[in-house]
């Protein structure tokens, strides 16, 4: 669910058909909404009497929020004596749509067969397990190696909604390219493409090795009111207590994770509260957290879109990309390489969501396992071009 903030009202805007998606998993999508300049829900309601508006608005996050992050048992795991047979066969309807890559791997390569593999990597549930701390998010070292030796054989490139010197840390591999902020703070390789460098928002600049790169910030002109925002948040959830709120440059999360739920409401509260003096700015959801960032036409499929430009790599029939993510936010990518087939999706949930993905893995643990299988397969592709030659 994305509120989008402006002068009159943030409005909500759902890309995800939410009757279906509340048919088939209970609740992941609040009930459609809107709100008022007052930030107070006005939702069709039988009797516009009875009951308060503020608790509608409350349980419609609360909602959102309970929904934000199901829980992470996998269901391969589930005891089946404590499971019922209908939440089995909802996992496997789900898996018909959504197939493992890891099962699918044949079909995969079988397209991808003289194509050129780019690949997406997302960061927090993708590559590293979610944990309470977000500054604990460390990746496996096994994981790293997994996507270090990929890194040799396609091009590769990890989008967060963290920082990108955040996120840059954390993964600590330089062969790498990176987008942060969900996509509005890029650095990508040099190249005359001009649609890339006739951009305002884009400049040549050299990283932290000397290399030329092109720095792509579209949403550069919020800085300084996102530290402000991220300041006053700080100041208004300080009393709440196991919240936490985290810079993350060009936008701002709002962890509940550690928050007891009965003041999910309390802090819901607060966050919209601030937000009414910041019209430019949307609230959306993630994995328990709340995240708030520019109104501008950006999101990390046009992230994908940009660094294939940036590689050389859009418009070829001969290129493959792969998006692996596991979040809301990753549904604009997996949408971007869904619209003409351009590329795979691969969402990374053990349960079953709606997504615009065409292929799943349950965890990170399977991520690694799919990059492994990639460049083995890779490897032995250029060894028989090897041996016709
Ligand atoms: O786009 P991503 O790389 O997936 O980043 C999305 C958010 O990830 C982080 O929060 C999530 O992971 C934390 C660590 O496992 C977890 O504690 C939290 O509950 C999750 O929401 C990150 O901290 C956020 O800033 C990112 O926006």
């Amino acid at each position: 669910m994305d509120f989008k903030s402006n002068h009159n009202s943030p409005v909500l805007t759902d890309q995800v058909p939410v009757h279906k998606s509340r048919l088939r998993m209970s609740s992941i999508i609040p009930p459609p909404a809107t709100f008022s300049s007052n930030l107070f829900l006005n939702v069709p309601r039988r009797n516009p009497l009875s009951g308060k508006l503020d608790d509608v608005r409350a349980s419609s996050w609360l909602d959102a929020m309970k929904a934000s992050s199901p829980p992470s048992k996998k269901f391969k795991e589930i005891n089946h004596d404590t499971v019922s047979d209908e939440t089995d066969s909802e996992y496997f309807s789900w898996l018909m749509k959504y197939p493992s890559a890891l099962s699918s791997f044949e079909q995969i390569t079988n397209f991808a067969k003289g194509k050129k593999i780019a690949l997406f990597l997302d960061y927090d549930g993708t590559l590293s397990p979610i944990v309470d701390n977000p500054e604990h998010a460390f990746m496996p070292s096994a994981i790293r190696f997994a996507v270090k030796n990929a890194a040799k054989y396609f091009p590769t490139a990890i989008i967060s909604g963290r920082s990108r010197d955040k996120v840059h840390g954390f993964v600590g591999l330089k062969e790498l390219y990176y987008a942060g902020s969900h996509g509005m703070d890029i650095v990508g390789p040099v190249r005359d493409s001009e649609s890339v460098v006739s951009h305002p928002n884009c400049i040549r600049t050299t990283d932290e090795q000397g290399k030329e790169v092109n720095l792509f910030q579209p949403a550069s002109e919020f800085l300084p009111m996102i530290e402000e925002i991220f300041r006053s948040l700080i100041e208004n959830t300080k009393d709440i207590i196991g919240s936490k709120v985290e810079n993350n440059k060009f936008c701002v999360s709002v962890h509940y994770r550690l928050v007891d739920e009965k003041n999910w409401d309390v802090i819901a509260q607060r966050v919209l509260e601030i937000l009414k003096n910041y019209p430019r700015l949307r609230l959306t959801y993630g994995r328990k957290v709340l995240e708030i960032r520019p109104i501008i036409d950006w999101n990390k499929g046009k992230a994908v879109e940009f660094l294939l430009e940036s590689l050389g790599l859009s418009n070829s029939e001969d290129v493959l990309p792969i998006y692996v993510g596991d979040d809301r936010t990753d549904e604009d990518a997996f949408k971007v390489l869904g619209e003409g087939n351009k590329g795979f999706g691969i969402l990374v949930s053990s349960v079953p969501k709606e997504s615009h993905a065409c292929y799943s893995l349950t965890d990170p643990s399977e991520v690694m396992e799919f990059l492994r299988s990639l460049v083995r397969w890779k490897k032995c592709e250029v060894g028989a071009a090897h041996l016709l030659t």
